[in-house]
């Protein structure tokens, strides 16, 4: 299969350079409109699609954010691979405002959104203890290192409602209970990502330290902005060394996310909703 690198980018994220051919196109789904037009274009002669989370001006908050329609999107245009940047807070001294972590768990404390896109009439559980590709997450690893970025291997992302910042109090429960990074949006768009079988691969960005730490300043939107400036041309970097490592051919996935769906659904056919199955078109269409 042809490998498609899309990329998400999130809070000073807007635009992806360097692509070839590069044009904004826009993509309907069953699921709505997603955040933005999508940026197509060529990167080391592969097929990149690149979506502002929160559309270009920073249009969507965390909550509305449209997630379902944003990965049915990736999926509709071909894309195999999906790396999601995303700036997050720190619960760790080590992992600095500056640096990048390769996210490989996560803690769903979002309580206001769509977060699948099966449902009543066509029921699907996919699996989920290992919610990031190994393969994908590697090559991002490899991809930052070799941009010179520090860069940490694994950690642990609590995914907020948001939109205001935690207070303290929530900041030390977060840490006490082990969590390395806090962020608004990766939930649900890790879920929807695993269930429309795409290879995901979480990038945080450290902007800050939340609320918890004595030594510096509890997070606010100046603070994550003045980290992000300097940081958007290292998340740039890592797209850019990542295509030339992937390569052009998708194998199968080491870690089966290309086959999340196969044993995860649950309505018998003759019981489905035909509604619900036509949406499900792209996300699911291998298996319905
Ligand atoms: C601008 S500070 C809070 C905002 O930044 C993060 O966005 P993203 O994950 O899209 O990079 C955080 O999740 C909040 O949405
Ligand atoms: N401390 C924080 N909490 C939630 N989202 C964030 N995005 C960047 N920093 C954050």
């Amino acid at each position: 299969m042809e490998r498609v690198i899309g990329v998400i980018g999130g809070s000073g994220v807007y635009q992806m350079e360097g692509l070839e051919e590069a044009r904004w196109q826009a993509v309907e789904t069953p699921w709505g409109a997603p955040s933005d037009e999508i940026l197509t274009g060529r990167v080391a002669g592969m097929r990149m699609a690149f979506l502002p989370r929160h559309g270009r001006g920073h249009v969507h908050s965390p909550s509305s954010v449209p997630y379902r329609a944003n990965i049915d999107a990736m999926k509709r245009l071909g894309v195999s691979d999906l790396v999601a940047v995303s700036a997050c807070g720190s619960f760790r001294e080590d992992m600095a405002p500056g640096d990048f972590v390769i996210v490989d768990q996560f803690i769903d404390r979002t309580y206001q959104r769509e977060k699948s896109f099966f449902g009543a009439g066509c029921v699907a559980h996919v699996a989920f203890a290992n919610p990031t590709c190994p393969t994908l997450s590697a090559a991002c690893l490899t991809a930052a290192l070799d941009a010179g970025i520090t860069v940490h291997d694994g950690g642990t992302y609590v995914a907020m409602e948001g939109p205001q910042f935690s207070t303290r109090a929530e900041s030390e429960m977060h840490r006490a209970w082990g969590a390395d990074l806090i962020g608004m949006t990766a939930m649900p768009e890790a879920k929807l990502a695993r269930e429309a079988e795409l290879c995901y691969a979480s990038v945080a960005m450290v902007t800050d330290y939340d609320a918890w730490h004595d030594g510096h300043e509890a997070v606010d939107v100046a603070s994550v902005i003045a980290t992000l400036t300097g940081n958007v041309g290292k998340a740039q970097a890592l797209i850019a060394a990542l295509a030339p490592l992937l390569g052009p051919e998708h194998g199968a996935c080491q870690g089966g996310c290309d086959h999340a769906l196969d044993h995860a659904l649950m309505t018998a056919p003759a019981k489905r909703d035909t509604d619900l199955v036509a949406k499900l078109d792209a996300v699911a269409g291998r298996v319905l």
